[in-house]
């Protein structure tokens, strides 16, 4: 039998009104892509199960809505999460300036580790012609902050398992680190402990 560890992961996806979010969720995990625009009331949770290595992976998904009426809900489900996507449209300037307040809200909701909290960021609608974002101009805002970026399309499902795929990697490298962290720090504690019980 293969004793493959198993690991839970809690994901975020986050960006403005519109940018598909839901539909970069879904083409990911049931591989469907809607044309009807239904917004996102607050949040809801997709699961998939993926194999890493030696490790099974399940993960739970949040999606959240981008209206702005939801922000100060929405980023309560912050919390406790082990990565996030943030996502713009590649048609839609707006959707990427506002990408500097998505990443703030995030990261004021996370508690600060060793371990840098992993983010990726997705361009996605590359499959429409009107084009208001260059791929450079992203590229540049990512570089400066140390995130991955995939230019992606939700409809014609480009890049969409391997963004999620890199953010779930570095979600584990990130949770494993901070494990090992954490049994270092008992065995170094262990042995006073056990003294300080006998005498
Ligand atoms: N052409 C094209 N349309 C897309 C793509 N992804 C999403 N859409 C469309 O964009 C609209 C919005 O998509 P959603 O996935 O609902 O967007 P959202 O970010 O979840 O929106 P909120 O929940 O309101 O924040 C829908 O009509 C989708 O069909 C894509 O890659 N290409
Ligand atoms: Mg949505």
């Amino acid at each position: 039998m293969n004793p493959r560890k198993k690991v839970d992961l809690k994901l975020i996806i986050v960006g403005a009104i519109g940018v598909g979010k839901t539909s970069l969720l879904h083409q990911y995990v049931h591989k469907t892509f809607y044309e009807e625009y239904q917004t996102t009331l607050g949040a809801s949770i997709l699961s998939k199960i993926i194999i890493l290595g030696d490790t099974t992976l399940k993960l739970q998904i949040w999606d959240t809505g981008g209206q702005e009426r939801f922000r100060s809900m929405v980023s309560t489900f912050y919390k406790g999460s082990d990565g996030c996507i943030l996502a713009f449209d590649v048609t839609d300037l707006e959707s990427f300036e506002a990408l500097d307040i998505w990443r703030g809200d995030v990261l004021a909701k996370i508690v600060p580790m060793e371990q840098s909290y992993p983010m990726v960021l997705l361009g996605n609608k590359i499959d429409l012609a009107d084009r208001k974002v260059p791929q450079e101009v992203a590229q540049g805002w990512c570089r400066e902050k140390d995130i991955p970026y995939f230019e992606v399309s939700a409809k014609n499902d480009i890049n969409v398992v391997q963004a999620f795929e890199m953010l779930a990697s570095r979600a584990l490298s990130r949770y494993q680190s901070i494990l090992e962290n954490h049994l270092t720090e008992s065995i170094k504690l262990s042995p006073d402990q056990s003294r300080s019980r006998c005498c």
